[in-house]
């Protein structure tokens, strides 16, 4: 949890200097997007940063091939990121964190010295590498860049499919996490709606997310994700409700392997739909990390992009600002293939089942078909099982008013 919130603040939040809440401003009503415009935030450079940084070497220039292949890049618009500042990152990090990531970046290009330094998480799965500092102010820049798109009204639906890095903690990098930026996200739509709903179906629960908002009723953050004996982080049971003024507005849905299409989304769409209906957000962030779907190294669940896109399509029905970001995703086809779906449904568009000829093609083989076809995976998720985490789940959510 980040630490105590100060004391002329009313819990709302975990953190310093959030900003007043406007609800004086006008009602969530008159921030109907002027148009459908669907923002998607690209630049090459963005691209070559993700590339080279990112936990999975070329996995951003793989899904925005696929993209581009499909013909999907002329019907979005385009918005270029631009690096977030030093007080952007220290909304949610501390100072002393983001000082040392800089200069640790910085120091590595000159001294080649690997700095196993375990202050600030920054080892082993974080490891200090070189422009690590560039590449999460860019990253966390371009969720900002999608946010603010969502605040100025330009648009109902904003994407950054390489942001999503939702274990990052105020001060410490995590599971490959160095920045937060579905926190940063909603600290600046809080700045414009009084309500945010989070909503995480990465394989892994959205601890460092879960963490900022756990003592605030402004934010409520909803996770669907494996949880098992020694599967990290080793966070997000069904119990774990939030604290204080929070309690409640955190909620979990612990899940265990083998989980497919029909039985996820039946899970997700009575557990989301009771969360928006109770607690009414005026707007929306998405993670939706593809390492769920059949087929990732990770090896848990048995997803396809059409049971993600089941939730997703519940979530765009609610008509409010959202924004989407990746996260995990370690199979680099079967993200790209997962992440264009959806970039085609919040477009309307269908694609054909082929992979297009384009330079990533090879990725895609022996099959070069757009559809990922379930695992056979053992399903340990009895009918039982998730009938009792959908009923304690909704008890919990009878406190929500
Ligand atoms: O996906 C994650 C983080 C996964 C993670 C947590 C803690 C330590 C390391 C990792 N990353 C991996 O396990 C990882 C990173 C790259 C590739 C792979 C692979 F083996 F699945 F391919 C796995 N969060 O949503
Ligand atoms: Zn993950």
């Amino acid at each position: 949890m980040a630490d105590g919130s100060d004391k002329e603040n009313d819990g709302e939040s975990c953190h310093r200097n959030l900003p007043p809440n406007r609800d004086v401003l006008a009602p969530r009503s008159d921030v109907s997007c002027r148009n459908d415009k669907v923002v998607f935030v690209h630049s090459q450079m963005y691209i070559d940063l993700c590339n080279n940084l990112a936990k999975v070497p070329g996995r951003a220039s793989a899904v925005h091939g696929l993209i581009e292949a499909y013909g999907l890049t002329k019907e979005l618009s385009l918005v270029e990121p631009r690096p977030a500042t030093v007080a952007e990152l220290t909304s949610f990090h501390s100072t002393d964190y983001i000082d040392h990531l800089r200069k640790a970046s910085a120091e590595e290009d000159e001294e080649k010295d690997i700095d196993v330094s375990e202050e600030f998480g920054l080892c082993y799965d974080c490891p200090i590498l070189p422009g690590v500092y560039e590449y999460a102010a860019m990253v966390a820049g371009a969720t900002l860049t999608a946010a603010q798109c969502l605040i100025d009204g330009e648009c109902q639906v904003a994407i950054n499919w390489h942001g999503g890095w939702h274990h990052a903690k105020k001060d410490e990098a995590s599971g490959f996490c160095y920045v937060n930026d579905p926190v940063l996200a909603i600290l600046r739509l809080r700045e414009r709606f009084s309500k945010v709903l989070y909503i995480d179906l990465d394989l892994h629960h959205g601890d460092g997310v879960e963490d900022a908002f756990c003592c605030t009723s402004r934010v409520m953050t909803l996770s669907l994700h494996k949880f098992d004996t020694g599967f990290f982080p080793g966070t997000g049971d069904i119990q774990d409700t939030g604290m204080g003024r929070g309690r409640y507005y955190t909620v979990n849905v612990p899940l265990r392997d083998g989980i497919q299409d029909s039985q996820y989304f039946s899970v997700f769409n009575k557990v989301a739909s009771q969360a928006e209906s109770c607690y009414k957000p005026e707007a929306v962030v998405l993670q939706l990390g593809a390492d769920g779907m059949s087929g990732d190294p990770m090896g848990c669940f048995n997803l396809t992009p059409q049971g993600v896109g089941r939730c997703l399509g519940q979530v765009l029905d609610w008509k409010l600002p959202t924004l989407l970001l990746g996260g995990g995703g370690y199979h680099v086809g079967n993200t790209a293939r997962c992440w264009t779906s959806l970039t085609a449904q919040v477009l309307g568009k269908s694609l054909p089942p082929d992979i297009p000829e384009h330079e990533h093609f090879t990725e895609y083989g022996p099959d070069y078909e757009l559809d990922i076809s379930p695992g056979n995976r053992v399903n340990h998720n009895t009918d039982e099982y998730v009938e009792e985490v959908i009923n304690t789940v909704t008890e919990n959510l009878a406190h929500v008013m």
